[in-house]
Order: C-alpha cells, then structure tokens, then sequence
C-alpha cells in the first residue's frame, strides 16, 4: 500500500532504519562508533569545520550500510535462493562501497583527532 501522507513517509523510513539495526550486525557497529566519534568531538572541542567533517564522515558510513542492506534485500528477492553471478556482483560492490566509505571516516578521524589525542598526551 502506497504512504497517503508524509507522516506515513517518516514512519516507513524509520521501520527501515529499525530494520537495519536490528538484523545488521555492521549497523549496530557503525551506529556505536558514530556515537563515541560525536562525544569525543565535544569532549576534544573541536572547531566547526573540523565537526563537519566528522559528522559528513561517520554520517556517509552509515548511509551508505543502509543502501547496502536495502540492495541486499533486493538482490535476495530477485535472486531467492539461487546463486548468481550479478547477484554476488551486486552484493560485493554494495559492500566495497561501505568499506571505501569507513576507510575515508578512519583517515578523516586520524587527521582531526590524531593531533588533538597527540597533544593531550604529550602534555
Ligand atoms: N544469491 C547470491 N548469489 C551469489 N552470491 C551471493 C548471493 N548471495 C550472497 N552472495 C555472496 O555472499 C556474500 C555475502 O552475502 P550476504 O547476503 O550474506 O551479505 P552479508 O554477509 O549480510 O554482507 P554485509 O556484511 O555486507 O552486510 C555477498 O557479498 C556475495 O559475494
């Protein structure tokens, strides 16, 4: 049945962001360290543009893990139980996308924490 408002629209998103949580074992994970990646931010200060950078980060890496997860859902409804060559092609590229995306976060991270960590430390 098709959303009749955009209060339907909201609550069919966040079903599918529930979905994700609770049958992605990544989800949960990118979810915990975006978590511990914005309170480090407020702990350490950091300045404005320095916290969008993060945020743009750890943000992309859990976008992308639900676009992975819808694409899977897809993949399987098309695919069933057969296995298929597009099918795995499909699933990979999906997959390599979120790690490319979790690489950049972690370099993001090292450069804006790295210092401030550095500093902290070396005190
Ligand atoms: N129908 C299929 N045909 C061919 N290969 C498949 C098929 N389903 C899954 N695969 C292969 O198995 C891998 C894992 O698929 P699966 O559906 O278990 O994803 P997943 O373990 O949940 O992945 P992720 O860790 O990215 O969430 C895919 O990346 C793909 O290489």
């Amino acid at each position: 049945m098709r959303n009749r408002n955009l209060l339907q629209s909201f609550a069919c998103a966040w079903q599918g962001l529930l979905y994700a949580l609770k049958t992605q074992r990544n989800m949960r994970i990118h979810l915990l360290a975006f978590i511990l990646v914005i309170a480090f931010s407020f702990i350490l200060h950091l300045s404005r543009g320095e916290f969008l950078w993060i945020w743009l980060a750890a943000t992309m890496v859990i976008c992308l893990e639900l676009v992975n997860t819808a694409l899977e859902a897809v993949v399987d409804l098309a695919a069933g139980q057969e296995w298929h060559r597009l099918a795995a092609i499909a699933k990979d590229v999906a997959a390599g996308a979120v790690l490319l995306a979790a690489i950049h976060a972690m370099f993001v991270g090292l450069l804006v924490f790295g210092p401030r960590l550095l500093a902290l430390f070396s005190r």
